[in-house]
């Protein structure tokens, strides 16, 4: 059954027992209390299991004349009823070592006896007990279906009790508490369930009373009691009670009430001369007692109050859960066969949730038609125009469960019109499939003609202001649309911009190279982004980074009105520029990998010229990079070759789209394919940099190769950080 399945199950039935819940684990709490203040008393025998019958009954025949009834109670006091030596009616708790009375039985305490009342019927007699016993039975099934859950979320039933990672999330207390305390819940929950069958009369208990042949009763001499061979094997802490024999007639005998048995003793031979065991429902019953009670053991009792606390713990932080879940849906404006912008949003707990609806906010105040639904409600929209994806990661890199059907959806209904699409994959690395799902929604909709990436699908690792932010640059420049005010995680920051001086800017046809200096303190590494405001205002293009001989080097292609193309081509030797560097750390050349393939088109080659500077090591690295003719491989072949020679660069692969055998980078790729998939399953990082529609049919080879050649899909090698992209 799915998650989903156990989810609601786990919620509709906690609603259901709420406040029944709330009320007994309260009473449940203080009543454990009761067995600890009786422990304090100083009526309680200590070590009952190392004190016989044998010991204890003669001492007690001694110090009492007539001694009727011994009752060894579950709090072990020992109470004596008889008369004592002046022929006194006494009941008293004694000690059964001297036989010295120690206190006098009182009436139950007022206030345990009013929350025992509330406990076992609410003060509603027959129907309060009903009620009671069926929240106890709700307890089992809530906390089956926690199991199922937690089975769920671990992954298989044999890592149960494997670590959770910790994200701080109330979940995860929730999670780890009720692994904790589980097996005490059970047992408070299949007592309480027990003992509720016995008050209602639905399973009874009979003991049968021993039945004693008394034409068999044989006399003899008087036996010594300290010789009676049942009072030599039975210990106090076995005994529920001694009945004394009324006269001194031989027809007359003690009954033993034992835990698991009822017994007769021949007064004058001490041979046993009936006995019942007790039937299978007494026995639960009286382990039921025990269990729920904590009547028997002290350190039990403390165990029981401390469940019942968690149970209130249970109550508040699954309510905390279900809020945040729900807080997170936001009602549309819009309607979807209107709207231009259509997010779509994967959630399971209402943090992607909560982060889309502040999205849809921004671009309702920028006055854009919007419409966020969860990604199963996913349709044919008529005026769409961009799909904003938003979603979680669960399970062994699953979809939330409101995002299921999404990948089987957008097969069944493809869009009439073209649609640009950003996917943002929310997830944490401390899973091995980080965004998985977010990289196969990315992967699935690049091969729909209908779907045009707008930008490189995006991860956040753990709510990360940096990664959300990384994400708003990115879109907010293609879509044109501010994120100045934005009222949601990861909310514009002050810039702090440096200056950076121009070394030099190379022109080769349409395409150029800048070289930047910035200040002594500056940090930036091959596969970060320099953020540059050509007009000086909200707008911001981003360019990706070489960092050679700690100068920054930007590869661009001049666009015809490009704003930040044509700002950057006009730039000379000596000119300042104002600019930041953004950190893109998932861009990184990898610092532990076992050979690094890189594939590039046009400018996207640029964080490759500076990694391959890096690679002090001689990392084992193959570059294959596509552009239109040699003209524009012109800038680059000469530091390439100097690389090769270097041994930096292990081998160079050279596609022409318009010149020779007219190739495209993806075509060297498919005929690599073998090489490609050994070093993926080598751990090899596959690294991709340049158009989007260059990523497109360079994923769509990787796709292949993967499944193909090594058995697993894309997004396998995706989300353990082997395939990474930065394109645009
Ligand atoms: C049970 C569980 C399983 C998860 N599995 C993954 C996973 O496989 N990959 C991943 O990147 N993140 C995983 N995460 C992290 C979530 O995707 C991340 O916390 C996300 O921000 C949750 O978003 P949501 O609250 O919108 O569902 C998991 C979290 C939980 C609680």
């Amino acid at each position: 059954m799915t998650n989903h399945f156990w989810r609601y199950s786990h919620l509709a039935l906690a609603v259901s027992s709420f406040l029944f819940l709330l009320l007994a684990s309260l009473t449940g709490a203080i009543l454990s209390a009761e067995p600890v203040f009786d422990r304090l008393k100083p009526y309680a025998a200590k070590n009952l299991d190392a004190l016989t019958l044998a010991q204890a009954i003669p001492v007690l025949r001694e110090n009492y004349l007539g001694i009727t009834k011994i009752s060894v109670e579950s709090n072990q006091y020992v109470l004596v009823e008889g008369t004592d030596k002046a022929g006194a009616n006494i009941k008293a708790y004694v000690d059964p070592r001297t036989g010295k009375i120690v206190g006098k039985p009182t009436r139950k305490n007022e206030f345990f006896q009013w929350v025992t009342s509330l406990h076992r019927s609410l003060f509603l007699h027959e129907t309060g007990r009903v009620f009671i016993g069926l929240t106890a039975f709700l307890l089992i099934l809530i906390a089956f279906s926690g199991i199922m859950l937690t089975i769920k979320r671990q992954r298989g039933i044999r890592r149960f009790l494997a670590k959770i990672p910790n994200d701080g999330t109330t979940q995860y207390y929730h999670t780890v508490a009720g692994r904790l305390s589980l097996v005490f819940i059970l047992l408070i929950a299949l007592s309480g369930t027990y003992l509720s069958l016995n008050t209602l009369g639905i399973i009874k208990p009979v003991k049968t009373n021993v039945d004693v042949d008394f034409d068999n009763i044989k006399s003899g001499t008087q036996k010594n009691l300290k010789d009676f061979d049942l009072f030599k094997r039975t210990n106090l802490a076995e005994v529920q009670t001694v009945e004394f024999p009324f006269s001194e007639d031989v027809e007359d005998y003690y009954t033993l009430t034992l835990k698991d048995r009822e017994v007769a003793l021949n007064q004058i031979t001490g041979v046993v001369i009936a006995e019942s065991k007790y039937p299978f429902s007494v026995l639960v019953s009286n382990l039921s007692l025990d269990i729920h009670t904590g009547r028997a053991s002290v350190v039990w009792a403390v165990i029981l109050g401390t469940a019942s606390l968690s149970i209130l713990f249970f109550i508040y932080s699954g309510f905390a859960i279900t809020l945040k879940r729900i807080s997170g849906r936001t009602k549309n404006k819009y309607k979807k066969e209107e709207s231009n912008y259509i997010l779509l949003v994967g959630s399971e707990n209402g943090t992607t949730n909560r982060y889309a609806s502040a999205v849809l906010k921004l671009l309702i105040k920028r006055g854009k038609k919007a419409y966020i639904t969860s990604m199963n409600d996913y349709t044919v929209y008529p005026k769409a125009e961009h799909f904003l994806v938003f979603t979680s990661t669960y399970g062994i890199g699953e979809p939330p469960s409101n995002a299921n059907k999404f990948l089987a959806l957008i097969d069944e209904k493809p869009q009439p019109n073209p649609i640009t699409y950003s996917v943002l994959g929310f997830g944490s690395k401390s899973y091995p499939d980080f965004c998985k799902f977010a990289f196969d929604v990315h992967n699935q909709l690049s091969a729909k003609s209908w779907a045009i990436p707008l930008i490189d699908v995006h991860t956040v690792n753990d709510k990360s202001p940096d990664d959300l932010s990384l994400w708003q640059e990115s879109w907010s420049q293609k879509a044109a649309i501010s994120f100045q005010d934005f009222f949601g995680p990861g909310k514009e920051k002050p810039r702090q911009l440096r200056s950076f001086s121009v070394q030099s800017n190379l022109k080769f046809g349409d395409t150029f190279l800048i070289e930047l200096k910035g200040g002594r303190k500056l940090k930036a590494k091959s596969g970060d982004l320099l953020a540059v405001y050509p007009a000086n205002d909200h707008r911001e293009r981003l360019y990706s980074i070489g960092v050679i001989d700690e100068k920054i080097q930007l590869s661009i292609k001049l666009h015809e009105n490009g704003l930040g193309s044509g700002f950057l081509h006009a730039l000379k030797v000596a000119d300042t520029l104002r600019a930041r560097v953004v950190k893109n750390e998932h861009f990184h050349f990898p610092a532990e990998s076992s050979a690094v393939v890189m594939i590039a088109n046009g400018t996207g080659i640029a964080p490759f010229l500076g990694m391959l500077d890096e690679n002090k090591n001689n990392v084992p690295c193959y570059l294959y990079c596509g552009f239109k003719n040699t003209l524009s491989f012109e800038p680059f072949s000469a530091f390439l070759t100097g690389k090769v020679a270097e041994s930096k660069l292990s081998k160079l692969n050279v596609a022409y789209s318009r010149a020779g055998v007219k190739q495209y980078v993806s075509d060297l790729v498919a005929v690599d394919a073998d090489v490609i998939a050994q070093k993926l399953t080598e751990s090899a990082t596959v690294m991709i940099c340049g158009s989007l529609s260059m990523q497109k049919d360079v994923l769509m080879v990787l796709a292949k190769i993967c499944i193909d050649k090594t058995g697993h899909p894309l997004s396998f090698y995706q989300s353990r950080n082997q395939i990474l992209t930065d394109c645009y």
